[in-house]
């Protein structure tokens, strides 16, 4: 893929990306459970909700996990800043194909028609026609990944894609072995790392 075989492919995952998981667990975990510790964003560690909050106390895990899994969590979440114009402003790029490759959470029942649904309401009905809906992102072919999942696994070894790594408060403290790049938000220069593989 890349300059000479085409049109540069692009996968822009959602949770973490364009919409703020991290942001609507902890004003909901709040809400319901005001009298519970919790993980500020500022402490957050490791791409795992449940785990931390498991570590902070047993019975945690539990609590957290019923927010995201309630019904209207995934539609409730926030654009995250400068997304929806990042993404308007790529769809209209020459030679670039976008698609939005999101995971459901294994308790799929709300989070699948609610991702679909946000999709509509924040980017419009031509960016529900792109979205990859897939536990495993190493099957899907592409040039360019950007998500916020430090380490990406699956059936592939070997992604065609390069893994971005968006900066999310859960990443901020991972250390990047190189050649690994980060966007660090939707301001950081992401048209030039779409450039950088244009050119290869
Ligand atoms: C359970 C959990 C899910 N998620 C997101 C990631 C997936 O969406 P996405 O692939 O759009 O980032 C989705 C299902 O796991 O929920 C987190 O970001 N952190 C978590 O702790
Ligand atoms: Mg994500």
């Amino acid at each position: 893929m890349g300059s000479a075989a085409g049109p540069l492919r692009v996968l822009v995952d959602m949770d973490g990306v364009l919409a703020d998981f991290e942001g609507a667990v902890l004003r909901e975990f709040r809400a319901r459970f005001p009298a519970e510790p919790r993980v500020e964003l500022a402490e957050r560690r490791g791409f795992s909700v449940r785990e931390q909050y498991r570590n902070l106390r047993e019975d945690l895990e539990a609590k957290v996990a019923s927010v995201y899994e309630s019904p209207g969590f995934f539609l409730r979440l926030d654009p995250i800043p400068g997304a929806l114009e990042a993404m308007k402003e790529m769809i209209r790029m020459q030679d670039t194909q976008v698609f939005i490759c999101t995971s459901p959470l294994r308790k799929y029942e709300h989070c699948i028609v609610e991702k679909y649904k946000w999709v509509e309401k924040h980017l419009g009905p031509e960016f529900v026609e792109r979205i990859i809906l897939t536990r495993d992102k190493t099957v899907v072919a592409a040039d360019l990944l950007f998500d916020d999942k430090d380490t990406i696994q699956g059936a592939e070894p070997n992604p065609s894609w390069e893994h971005i790594l968006f900066t999310c408060c859960h990443n901020r403290h991972v250390q990047l072995p190189a050649p690994r790049r980060r966007l660090l938000s939707w301001a950081d220069n992401w048209k030039a790392i779409l450039e950088s593989k244009r050119r290869q």
